[in-house]
């Protein structure tokens, strides 16, 4: 246990949608329950587009923070001197103009998955923090969780042996009840491409997730290969993507990854019965079950066959009703990163969240996909009505 007052990091929240709820809620639980005796967190803003009021009806959502300064805008939010980083909650293709806003405003972030919807977006927010000396983390949570850490320490303790392959899958069934259309509305973020919508940024970032996490991030940092890229899309009637498949080949290590997402057909709809990601070794295979972005359990298989479970349950905080969702896992990275002065997470580093980027920009681009020049400009624009709310 850490001695001396625990580190506090005061958070600006923009956005107040669903997962900004979310993170807000597992803000607010007490660390100690997770064992984090070191760093806590306080909501010191919100910031919601529409209105202050809307801002202000968040707080009363999340019950917490009755304190927190609420803004009707962006722009006020970054201005708050008394933010030490800034979650940016928005859609994707809002992502690149409202950290550059924060950035630009002298504020650390965590940002969102997907980090941005091109790589030179992503890239030029790394550069920007790079040249203010700030900290920044795309908000790929499931690589803090217990789980995630234990399978790469095994991996690295040699238990599955060389890891050949590793296959991961994402899918939702979201078919509407009637006719060949999703369940979601032609405007709604996962489908609409203003929004950046589709598979690929929304869902298919977690199988990638896994195979970057097993298959790149634990390459030793000399021979650090990223991927050749080969991907299929089918269209929705949107132009967004419903069903994509992902290989990623690194021939210099003699592995393949495979991911694939569909917003057509649920990855395990007995939710239990097959492993959502399969990382395979020479000595045997990690199994991790549905849902790869929150997974609970996973099973060690070794290439006799013999088997072993492992759960991972997430503590819930009694005096908040028992809520505990995960994420406050890759908050706790934050804090600790501010706390040592560190602008990137060692965890999901700068050049990893950019190959993943360029990974997901090369799948975009074989399956057909394109976005609003709006959402894809590398060119930071404070004005940009993502950043102003009137888009
Ligand atoms: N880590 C995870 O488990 C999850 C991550 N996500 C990610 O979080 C982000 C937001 O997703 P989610 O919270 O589900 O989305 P929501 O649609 O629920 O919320 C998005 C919020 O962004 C703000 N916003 C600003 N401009 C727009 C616009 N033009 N259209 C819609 N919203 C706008 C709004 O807040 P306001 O009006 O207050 O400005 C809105 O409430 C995405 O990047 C998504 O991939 C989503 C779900 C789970
Ligand atoms: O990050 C996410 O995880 C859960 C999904 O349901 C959601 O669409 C996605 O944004």
């Amino acid at each position: 246990m850490a001695t001396g007052n625990p580190y506090t990091v005061k958070w600006g929240i923009m956005a107040t949608g669903g997962i900004a709820e979310t993170f807000c809620k597992d803000l607010l639980c007490n660390p100690e329950i997770r064992g984090a005796h070191d760093v806590r967190h306080e909501i010191v803003a919100v910031a919601s587009s529409s209105s202050k009021k809307r801002a202000d009806e968040f707080l009363k959502t999340i019950d917490g923070a009755f304190d927190a300064k609420t803004y009707g805008s962006y722009p006020e939010l970054v201005s708050d001197s008394n933010i030490d980083i800034i979650y940016v909650a928005t859609p994707h293709s809002h992502h690149f103009q409202n950290t550059m806003l924060a950035l630009e405003a002298g504020k650390h972030v965590l940002c969102e998955k997907a980090f941005t919807v091109t790589a030179a977006q992503a890239r030029k927010l790394v550069e920007t923090a790079k040249a203010k000396n700030l900290f920044l983390m795309e908000a790929v949570w499931t690589r803090y969780f217990p789980l995630s850490i234990q399978i790469r320490e095994r991996i690295t303790a040699g238990e599955i042996g060389t890891v050949y392959r590793t296959i991961g899958d994402l899918s939702f069934n979201s078919n509407a009840t009637e006719g060949k259309g999703l369940s979601f509305a032609d405007s709604h973020r996962m489908v609409n491409v203003d929004l950046a919508g589709g598979a690929i940024l929304d869902l298919g970032v977690y199988p990638l997730t896994w195979v970057f996490q097993t298959l790149y991030h634990l390459q030793p940092e000399q021979d650090k290969e990223a991927p050749t890229v080969v991907a299929a899309s089918n269209k929705y009637t949107t132009g967004a993507d419903e069903n994509t498949a992902i290989i990623c080949q690194f021939p210099q290590h003699h592995s393949l990854g495979v991911a694939t997402t569909t917003l057509r057909a649920h990855t395990d709809p007995e939710l239990d019965a097959v492993p959502a990601i399969r990382i395979q070794g020479s000595e045997g295979e990690i199994q991790v079950f549905f849902p790869a972005y929150r997974p609970l359990k996973y099973k060690v298989v070794k290439k006799s066959g013999e088997s072993q479970t492992f759960d991972c349950p997430i503590p819930g905080d009694p005096a908040r009703n028992g809520w505990g969702h995960g994420m406050f896992w890759e908050a706790d990275e934050c804090a600790r990163c501010l706390r040592d002065g560190k602008k990137e997470s060692a965890t999901l580093p700068w050049k990893e969240s950019i190959v993943i980027m360029e990974t997901m920009e090369a799948a975009l681009k074989q399956g057909g996909i394109e976005y609003p020049e709006l959402i894809t400009t590398d060119v930071y624009d404070p004005k940009s009505p993502l950043n102003t709310g009137n888009q």
